[in-house]
């Protein structure tokens, strides 16, 4: 896939949280970015381990407090994980837009979040309770880069074309 009017081509990654695996929604979620001419180049399935929550969620105690790392990292090691490194142009911002805002009661209808996640609110921490969000998804170039080196090895990441790259782009 080459720069096409202005647009870069970027690499994302997003995880299919446990709460998506348990209630049946991959096949759904990844439709979704599918459907958006976002093409899979990588893929794994993982039971992330507290070392592994840790490297990934690196900042997220400094970024939002002990609480809400806690609280996510023991969400996350409930039950394996679907990543997928997804190309396409803007891939970053596309990816955000498709998954909607990080508390599904602020998520609109259309996104992933804001369609299938019920559970939500900025202020679950106070329950002990993860935002149940079904998704994560790098948030800014630097992130998707350092997530795409963490989650999988350069052989790992496939180059293929899809069919609306040869005919459509
Ligand atoms: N106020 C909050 N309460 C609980 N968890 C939160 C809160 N804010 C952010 N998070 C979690 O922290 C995660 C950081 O990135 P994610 O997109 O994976 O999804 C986020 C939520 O799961």
């Amino acid at each position: 896939m080459a720069e096409d009017q202005g647009n870069p081509v970027e690499r994302t990654l997003v995880l299919l949280k446990p709460d998506a695996l348990v209630r049946g929604l991959a096949g759904r979620i990844i439709t979704r970015f599918e459907e958006a001419a976002l093409k899979i180049v990588g893929t794994k399935m993982k039971w992330m381990d507290e070392e592994f929550t840790r490297r990934h969620y690196f900042d997220l105690e400094e970024r939002l407090g002990s609480e809400v790392y806690r609280v996510t990292s023991t969400f996350m090691q409930q039950g394996p994980v679907i990543a997928l490194v997804l190309e396409g142009f803007d891939a970053i911002a596309t990816v955000r837009k498709i998954v909607g805002s990080t508390y599904p009661n602020q998520a609109p209808a259309g996104t992933v979040r804001g369609d299938f996640s019920h559970y939500s609110a900025a202020g679950s921490i106070a329950s002990g309770k993860a935002v149940a969000n079904l998704v994560h998804a790098s948030g800014n170039k630097e992130e998707a880069q350092q997530e795409v080196e963490l989650w999988f090895d350069k052989d790992e990441l496939q180059d293929y074309k899809t069919l609306a790259e040869v005919y459509t782009y």
